[in-house]
This record gives C-alpha cells, structure tokens and sequence, in this order.
C-alpha cells in the first residue's frame, strides 16, 4: 500500500531529504500535500515532480503555483489548514514557533505526525502531548528517533533514564575569548550535519539540546533530572536508553537525516537507504557539557523545569536571538544572554491549555527579546 503523505516544510532541510526518500522509492509514497513558507520557485519544481493533490504557501507569489493541477492554498494558516487534509502521516519539517499550529492541526484531525518541528513539542509541552495520546507522533529529530526505537518493546517500569548524545557544535573546544568574536559563518559550519540555518545556530549555542531535552520529557514522559546529555562529537550514537538492571542500549547510525525521516514516514518499516556504520576502527568519545560556557544548555532545563509559560518563553527569545545573530545585530554569546534576561521576567500567564494561551506568550516573548536586541545592536 501506497502511504499518502502532507510534507509541511518541503523546501528545506528536512523537507528536501523526505523527498529524496520518496523519490528513491516511488512505490511506497504518494504526496498528497507540499507547503513551504514563502519559496515559491522550489515548491512549484517540487509540486511539478511530485503532483500534489494540495500545495500550500503562506506567503510570497502563490500565483506562480497556478496552472499544474495542484489546489492551492495561500496566506497565513496555509500550511496548518493542508496538515488537516486526511493522510497516513504528515512530516511537520517546518523550523520554529511557526511549526505549533500545524501540529496541532494534524493531530486535531487524527493524521499520524511525523514531527521534526521540535519547537512545537517544547512551546505546546503537556497540552501539545494530551493532543497526541488521542493519535500518533513518531519522532524525526535523530536523537528521539534513537529513543523511540530504543524503547520499543520494553517495559517502562525498567526505564531508569535517557541519554541525549550533542555533537557539541563547532566551538565545543573553543575557550570564552574566542568565542567571544565568533560570527554566523563560523556557527553555520557545523561538523557533522547539514541542517537549516536556525537549527544549526542553536547546536552552536547547545540551545538545541536544551530544547531537545524538553522535547525528550515530553515524548517520553521521563522527569528532568532522568535525562542526561553527553557530548559525542562523533555523533554516531543518537541516543540511548538507561535501564534499571544497569543496561543501556544505545542507538548508532550514519549521520544522514534521510534514516529516521524514512523510519517515522514508513513506520515499522526500514528502508534500505545506508549502510551500517563500520564500527572496527572507530573511535567514540563522551564528554560532559561545558554548561559554564554553553549557557543555553542549563537555561533550556532551567525553563523546562519550570514548565509552564517558561519553555515557550525560552524557545521565542531564542528565535528572535539567533535571528539578530544572523543578521549580525548581535554578538553570539549575547544569544543566551537575552534568553536568560526574558526567562527572568516571565509574568503568570495561567494555565496553557490552548493554541491562543501558547501564541500569547510567544508573542510577549518575542517583544521582549526584540527590545533587548535593540538595545544592544
Ligand atoms: N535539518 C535537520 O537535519 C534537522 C531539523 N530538525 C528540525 O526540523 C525542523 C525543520 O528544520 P530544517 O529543515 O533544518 O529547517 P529549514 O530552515 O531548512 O526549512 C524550514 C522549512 O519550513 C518552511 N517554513 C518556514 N517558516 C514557515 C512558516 N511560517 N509556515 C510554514 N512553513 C514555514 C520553510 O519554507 P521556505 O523554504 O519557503 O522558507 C522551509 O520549507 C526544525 O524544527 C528543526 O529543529 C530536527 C532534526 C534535524
Ligand atoms: C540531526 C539532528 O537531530 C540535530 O538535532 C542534531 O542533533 C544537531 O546536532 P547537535 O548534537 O550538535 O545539536
Ligand atoms: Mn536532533
């Protein structure tokens, strides 16, 4: 059977590599949607190659998608409103806060999601996985694919932990001095994956793995001080699971984003798409954080920790920080620097229990770590 699939995010990173699967096994797919946010030119090849029954832009020229059989929906929503269309799963490859809506929509509508759009799990936290119990996530970031695949099968009275590998960024040996001066061409060399530029940023800041040790506690339902992070800058092994006896299986493959995206896409499912990694020959480290230097680390645990308005709170001020860092308005040790000014002054926002309550912080977030930007640009 042919699975139908929505690829929200199809013109990037992720995006792009789901498609490389579909096109190496034409038989197992059929693309039913394709959205991206405001690259017209590479949706309109990708819906020309792939004949979508939908495609989905939530800006920029919607026009030039007209006359290649596709429906199209265009404007702010675009993309949430095609995550509803019914299919066996939807790849959420949208970066960012941006991505929350369209999760929230898939699941809303009971299609499976395959979520990469980890901000979506840590801005939506506890109210983002009540949504989820009633259908089904399968994790694409490589790290929980690990965990997923890790514990399954297993009794989760046995769990006793996880462990999260970082493949700790570019800087991971630099001293404050250097990294003082450090600009976006610098972070965006990021050692072992090509990724968008937003996620790499943040594996630079260790932000990335802060954020994915909320995104871990929440799939997994695993307290805080269970999960631990090591510094594996090979980044063979994505994840592991700590067990009560003293075991731990870990999971170790190629660093090619193309195996989990093909895993949550054909789940139970592998596709033949790389080879095992050699093993005889290599060597594998394990190091600590460097969480004195590496703030966003302790600053993303801190807040998840805290739960509440506190984990959107820090996924917003980090966007808006990296932006600024991209665009070189700030300098990249002030990325943390905002996050941890935000998180500081975070007021009661009540209880999160739907889209509007999480948007609302978002946006407050957002200003305050603008104005900061400002201040310091
Ligand atoms: N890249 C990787 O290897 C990994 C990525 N992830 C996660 O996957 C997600 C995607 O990352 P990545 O592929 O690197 O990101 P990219 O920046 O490469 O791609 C982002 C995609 O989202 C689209 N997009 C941006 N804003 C919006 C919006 N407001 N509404 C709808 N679509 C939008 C973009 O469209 P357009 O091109 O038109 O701008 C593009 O298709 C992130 O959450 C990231 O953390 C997780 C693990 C690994
Ligand atoms: C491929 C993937 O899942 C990324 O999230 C990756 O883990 C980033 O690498 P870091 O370990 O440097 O954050
Ligand atoms: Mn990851």
């Amino acid at each position: 059977m042919r699975r139908r699939v929505l690829i929200l995010g199809s013109t990037g990173s992720i995006g792009t590599q789901a498609l490389e699967v579909i096109r190496a096994r034409p038989e197992r797919f059929e693309v039913v949607g394709l959205s991206a946010s405001s690259n017209a030119a590479l949706l309109r090849r990708q819906v020309e190659e792939f004949a979508p029954r939908y495609a989905a832009l939530e800006s920029g020229e919607a026009g030039s998608l007209a006359g290649l059989g596709a429906e199209v929906l265009s404007g702010p929503g675009a993309t949430a409103l095609l995550a509803a269309v019914p299919a066996d799963v939807v790849l959420n490859a949208v970066v960012g806060f941006a991505g929350l809506a369209a999760t929230v929509s898939a699941l809303r509508a009971g299609n499976r999601l395959a979520l990469a759009n980890k901000e979506s799990v840590v801005a939506g936290g506890e109210w983002v996985m009540e949504l989820a119990r009633k259908g089904a996530l399968i994790p694409v970031d490589s790290e929980h694919s690990a965990l997923f695949q890790c514990l399954e099968g297993r009794r989760r009275e046995e769990v006793d932990g996880l462990l999260l590998t970082a493949s700790g960024g570019p800087f991971f040996d630099l001293d404050a001095s250097r990294l003082a001066g450090v600009g976006p061409e610098d972070a965006l060399r990021h050692p072992t994956w090509r990724m968008g530029a937003k996620i790499t940023v943040d594996s630079a800041t260790m932000m990335n793995k802060g954020l994915e040790v909320i995104e871990a506690h929440h799939l997994f339902g695993v307290p805080y001080e269970r999960i631990r992070v090591a510094v594996h800058r090979q980044s063979a092994v994505h994840g592991g699971v700590l067990f009560t006896d003293g075991s731990a299986i870990l999971h170790a493959a190629p660093t090619d984003m193309r195996l989990p995206i093909a895993y949550a896409l054909l789940y139970p499912e592998r596709l033949p798409l790389a080879r095992p990694l050699p093993f005889a020959g290599e060597r594998w480290t394990f190091e600590e954080p460097r969480n004195d230097l590496f703030r966003c680390l302790p600053l993303a645990v801190a807040a998840g920790r805290a739960g509440g308005p506190y984990p959107a709170a820090l996924n917003a001020a980090n966007e808006v920080a990296v932006r600024a860092f991209l665009d070189r308005r700030i300098k990249f040790l002030q990325i943390p620097e905002i996050v941890e000014e935000v998180l500081e002054v975070v007021p009661d926002f009540g209880p999160l229990r739907d889209l509007e309550a999480v948007e609302a912080v978002d946006r407050w977030a957002r200003e305050e770590a603008g104005r900061r930007v400002r201040a310091r640009a």
